[in-house]
């Protein structure tokens, strides 16, 4: 048996896992695989690494349906695996997804789907910190808050017992594209990523080169340096409001009763806080996730007179002041107030 030269992106991904704690030692991992040179490059170092760490390894590669070479592509992946010696689990899509949405959601609940059935408890992806700092841009400028620009992270909850993860979130992916040529991995070009109608194309050809060329050289480093602190921020925010919402909950209200918050509790907290709080409130009892609008509506009622009222919210519900409490009130039980 030839032994795969050990490399610094070796070094570099196995001290990562290890401080991350990304995988454990024995982790079943199940590797999603496009064909692509960032999954490619994933799956050839988790390959490498498997002696060190006793991982038992397998590839999972989604067929949208979207090119005439979705087929073949499919193909290379399954010859791919078995020539690794490694299970392989391709998923045909039955109808084409309508959107790169819609592609998106079908392979994570596939690839979920996948782990559950065949015990696998962590999924690897190959997003790298360029995904992270296009993706970082792109939520930037559709003005999105802090939670959008976090963007990628390490790892989260892809389904009940089954992790996502993305082990290359600090490697660029010029260093990608550089380690499959080093060993002699055959990339499959995907022709869609050539098609500048779609925004993230736009920022990966376009904007951030202009960005690296104009502004500063590092910009990708910059950008998904900045996606990680944020991502530590919204963290520790997001408790923080989940503990002051605690606390502005009534302590033990019916189920039948009005969802209410005590106002005198979130008047003294901070504003971040304060909007924070509010809005996984409303993302409690709402039908669809809140955004901006909303929450400041909510927002307007801590300091309003007694007895002021918001227009109605998605779904039809308002909220209004009752003395020291805000309630939200639904439109079925509004009529017999
Ligand atoms: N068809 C596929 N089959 C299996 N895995 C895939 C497929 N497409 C993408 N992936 C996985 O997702 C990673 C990211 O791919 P890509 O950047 O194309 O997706 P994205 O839609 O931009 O990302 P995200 O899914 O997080 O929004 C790849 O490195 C690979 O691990």
């Amino acid at each position: 048996m030839t032994l795969s030269p050990w490399t610094p992106l070796h070094a570099q991904l196995h001290r990562g896992i290890r401080q991350r704690q990304l995988f454990c030692r024995g982790d079943r991992l199940l590797m999603a695989v496009s064909g692509g040179q960032d999954s490619l490059c994933l799956a050839q170092l988790l390959m490498d690494l498997q002696p060190k760490w006793g991982w038992e390894l397998a590839i999972a590669h989604c067929n949208h349906r979207w090119r005439p070479d979705a087929g073949a592509n499919a193909d290379y992946v399954r010859l791919l695996a078995e020539s690794w010696g490694v299970p392989v689990f391709i998923e045909t899509a039955a109808d084409i997804p309508a959107s790169e949405a819609a592609a998106r959601a079908w392979r994570y609940d596939v690839l979920g789907a996948i782990a559950r059935a065949h015990g696998y408890s962590r999924v690897a992806t190959g997003h790298t910190m360029s995904d992270r700092a296009e993706t970082l841009l792109y939520n930037l400028v559709r003005g999105s808050g802090a939670d959008g620009l976090q963007s990628l992270t390490w790892r989260r909850e892809l389904c009940p017992g089954v992790a996502l993860v993305r082990p290359l979130l600090d490697v660029r992916r010029v260093e990608t594209a550089e380690f499959c040529q080093s060993r002699g991995l055959r990339v499959w070009e995907d022709s869609t990523n050539q098609d500048l109608r779609h925004p993230r194309n736009r920022i990966r050809q376009d904007i951030l080169p202009a960005l690296k060329a104009h502004l500063n050289p590092q910009a990708e480093a910059a950008l998904a340096h900045t996606a990680e602190l944020l991502r530590a921020d919204v963290d520790y925010l997001e408790s923080a409001a989940a503990d002051l919402l605690h606390r502005a909950l009534p302590p033990a209200a019916p189920p039948d009763e009005h969802p209410q918050l005590h106002r005198p509790t979130l008047q003294i907290a901070p504003l971040a806080l304060q909007r924070r709080a509010l809005r996984q409130f409303l993302a409690r009892h709402l039908p669809e996730a809140p955004g901006f609008e909303p929450v400041e509506k909510l927002l307007a009622l801590l300091d309003a007179p007694n007895r002021s009222q918001t227009d109605p919210f998605a779904g039809g519900a308002i909220a209004r002041v009752a003395g020291d409490w805000i309630e939200l009130v639904d439109p079925a039980n509004r009529a017999k107030q």
